[in-house]
């Protein structure tokens, strides 16, 4: 069994914008997904996914495309997750050269599901280190990434940015713009973290900004307004000043609800950090439901949002330095 891990994420700015060509500053928290991947000679993918529902579930098949998984949880589930899997393990396929190869997969996570913390992106990195390392094939960080990319564009049907699985793969805050990406300084960031308990399917949310952007000119506006904001949230981060960066992280979350990706407890648990004097408060990630991220040093952030209605889940989030992680 080899065994890797890789990180989830928040975005301080520019989701959605990143996947036309903004910049976007996203950065890796310490939650993590771990994946162990044993090789068989059959060419079958054998997943178990611990934490896809309340007793986890496994399923099993390969071959042909007719074959379908023999599994008694929904079958949109099992596509949600196979989806991701079969991407990444078709890039092991394809970057090993082994091209029949088969695999047990085990997923386990702490990162909720569909809920803007890359947990997606977190799963194919992980995936694809342990898969090509059982393989006896080791890939930089970056290869990683680029290859993780591969997997979110197809399962997202040709629309994603770079920012998830370079930010999994290579741990840190970092920069994506197009296919330019790069590690950044971060002054020490107090992020909170508030969950609705929900989730939102970043395809769909992905495929309704682009239906607007299509309909009406000014929601292109929006998007390059957004790109406006990520490139003085990255003044205000060199210069340290968390004050700044908490205005524009505000900023950024009135585009993103004009983009239509916010809901009524995203919203909430926004306002609810804010009222708590938080230096800013935004939805991170595709949106629909899920988190939010704040920046506050003090607790109060916290405890508002724990008596926030909508609001399920409160924690704080520390910078994950190190990105994808070899366990055994
Ligand atoms: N623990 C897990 N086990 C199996 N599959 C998982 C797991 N975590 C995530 N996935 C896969 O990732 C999908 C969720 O990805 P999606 O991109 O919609 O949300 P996200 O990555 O959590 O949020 P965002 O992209 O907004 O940051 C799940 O439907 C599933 O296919
Ligand atoms: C919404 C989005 O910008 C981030 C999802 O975490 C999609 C992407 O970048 O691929
Ligand atoms: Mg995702």
């Amino acid at each position: 069994m080899t065994r890797s891990s890789a990180p989830g994420k928040v975005y301080l700015f520019g989701e959605h914008a990143v996947v036309y060509g903004e910049p976007a500053v996203p950065c890796a928290i310490e939650r993590r997904a771990r994946v162990g991947v044993r090789r068989r000679d059959d060419g079958k993918l054998r997943v178990h996914a611990e934490d896809l529902s309340l007793d986890g579930f496994t399923v099993e098949y390969g071959g042909s495309a007719d074959e379908q998984p023999d599994v008694d949880v929904s079958e949109s589930l099992v596509t949600a997750a196979m989806g991701y899997v079969d991407g990444a393990i078709e890039q092991v396929r394809d970057v090993t050269g082994e091209k029949t190869v088969g695999f047990d997969v085990t997923i386990e996570s702490d990162i909720p599901l569909g809920a803007g913390l890359g947990s997606s992106a977190a799963v194919v990195v992980a995936a694809i280190d342990a898969a090509t390392r059982e393989l006896g094939v080791e890939l930089e960080p970056t290869e990683i990434a680029e290859r993780a990319f591969r997997t979110e564009y197809e399962v997202q049907d040709g629309q994603a940015s770079r920012a998830d699985t370079f930010c999994s793969a290579t741990g840190g805050a970092v920069r994506v713009e197009g296919d330019d990406c790069g590690s950044i300084e971060a002054p020490d960031l107090p992020l909170v973290i508030g969950f609705d308990g929900g989730a939102g399917d970043t395809g769909q949310l992905v495929a309704g900004v682009r239906a607007l952007r299509e309909e009406y000119p000014f929601a292109e506006d929006t998007v390059a307004a957004i790109g406006d904001v990520v490139r003085n949230g990255e003044e205000a981060l060199e210069a340290g000043d968390l004050e700044e960066v908490g205005r524009l992280m505000n900023f950024n979350h009135g585009l993103l609800s004009a983009l239509g990706v916010s809901s009524r407890s995203l919203d909430s648990m926004v306002w609810g950090a804010r009222d708590a004097g938080a230096y800013g408060a935004k939805l991170t990630g595709a949106g629909g439901g899920g988190c939010i991220v704040a920046l506050d040093p003090t607790d109060e952030t916290e405890t508002a949002l724990s008596y926030t209605p909508g609001c399920e889940e409160t924690f704080r989030a520390e910078l994950a330095e190190t990105g994808v992680e070899r366990l055994e």
